[in-house]
C-alpha cells in the first residue's frame, strides 16, 4: 500500500468529517505514530509496515473521539498541553481571550486568577507570556487539576492551583489585576445542536449549565470578582455567543465599568471584558 492509497482510503472511511478535515486528522495521526513529516511518509510507505497502535487509534477517530484525546495532547498558543477526558480540549477562541489579556496588560508583576482552569492552558500561558506574573488557577475537578499541574511542570510555569467550587467557596485571594474565566456556559437544552464528538467525549462538567439558570457562573464570578479584584482590576470572560447581550447587562447591573463585548476572528461575539472601580 502506498501513502496516498492509505490516506485516500482513510479519508473515505472517516466520513463523519468533511474530507478536508479528515485529511488533516489522518495526517496528524500518521505524523504522531511515525514521527515523520509528510514528505518522509511517502518513502516510509515504500518499505515499512504500519505500527498496530496507528490502526487502533484510527478506529477511535472513526468513532468520533477527538484527536487530542487519542494523542493525549493538543496545541494552545504555540505550546502542547496534555489533555485527558477530565479536561476540556483548549479552543482557538480561548487563545484569543488570552491574547487580549496579554495585549491589554503589558505591565510587570500582574496578579491573575483563572476560574475553571481545566488543562491550565490559560494561567500557564499567561505566566509564560507576561513578565513576572503571579498566577493562580482553580477548578472544582481534582482530576483536571492533576493534568494542569503536570502541564505547568512540563512547560516550566509557576502556577498556584487550587481545588475550589466557585459556586459555593470564596477563594482566599484579593487585589487581583486580572480575573479570567472560560466557565461552563452551554444550556443543557442546546446539547442536540452540538457536534457528537463534543457531547460524547468532553466532560459535561466543563460544558453544561442548567437551563433554568444559564448565566449562573457569570453572575457568581461577577459578584465574587468585586472582592477578588483590586480597584481598576480587569475581568475577562469567554462567553456563549447567544448570551452576549444578557451578560453585558448583568455585569453593568453588578456595577462594572467599561463592559465591552469582543468578537473573535470568525466575527462571533465570544469575549467580554469589564473593569472594577
Ligand atoms: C469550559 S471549561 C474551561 C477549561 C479551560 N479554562 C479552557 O479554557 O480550556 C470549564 C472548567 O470549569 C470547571 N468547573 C465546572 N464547575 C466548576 C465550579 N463549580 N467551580 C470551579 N470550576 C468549575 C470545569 O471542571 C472545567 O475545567
Amino acid at each position: 500500500m502506498t501513502y496516498s492509497d492509505l490516506v485516500n482510503a482513510w479519508i473515505q472511511e472517516l466520513n463523519i468529517y468533511p474530507s478536508s478535515e479528515a485529511e488533516t486528522l489522518v495526517n496528524w495521526l500518521l505524523e504522531h505514530h511515525l514521527g515523520l513529516r509528510r514528505v518522509d511518509m511517502v518513502r516510509f510507505f515504500e518499505k515499512d509496515t504500519l505500527p498496530s497502535g496507528l490502526i487502533h487509534d484510527f478506529e477511535r477517530l472513526k468513532l468520533g473521539e477527538p484527536i487530542q484525546y487519542i494523542l493525549g495532547h493538543g496545541p494552545f498558543y504555540g505550546r502542547e498541553f496534555e489533555v485527558t477526558q477530565e479536561t476540556l480540549i483548549p479552543r482557538n477562541e480561548t487563545e484569543e481571550l488570552v491574547h487580549l489579556i496579554i495585549k491589554e496588560n503589558p505591565g510587570i508583576g500582574n496578579k491573575i486568577l483563572d476560574i475553571g482552569t481545566g488543562t491550565g492552558c490559560i494561567p500557564i500561558t499567561l505566566f509564560l507570556e507576561m513578565k513576572e506574573a503571579k498566577v493562580y488557577g482553580l477548578d472544582v475537578s481534582e482530576r483536571a487539576l492533576e493534568v494542569a499541574r503536570r502541564n505547568a511542570k512540563k512547560l516550566h510555569a509557576v502556577v498556584n492551583f487550587l481545588n475550589c467550587d466557585i459556586l459555593s467557596d470564596h477563594p482566599a485571594i484579593s487585589e487581583l489585576d486580572v480575573l479570567v474565566s472560560n466557565p461552563p456556559y452551554v444550556p443543557q437544552k442546546d446539547q442536540s445542536e452540538m457536534h457528537r464528538n463534543v457531547v460524547d467525549f468532553e466532560p459535561h462538567l466543563a460544558l453544561f449549565v442548567p437551563d433554568e439558570d444559564p448565566l449562573i457562573f457569570y453572575r457568581v464570578i461577577g459578584e465574587k470578582g468585586k472582592s477578588l479584584l483590586k480597584k481598576g482590576g480587569r475581568l475577562y470572560f469567554e462567553i456563549y455567543e447567544k448570551a452576549a447581550k444578557e451578560i453585558k447587562e448583568l455585569l453593568e447591573k453588578q456595577g462594572y465599568d467599561r463592559v465591552t463585548v469582543h468578537s473573535d476572528l470568525n466575527g462571533k461575539e465570544r469575549m467580554i471584558t469589564a473593569t472594577w472601580n
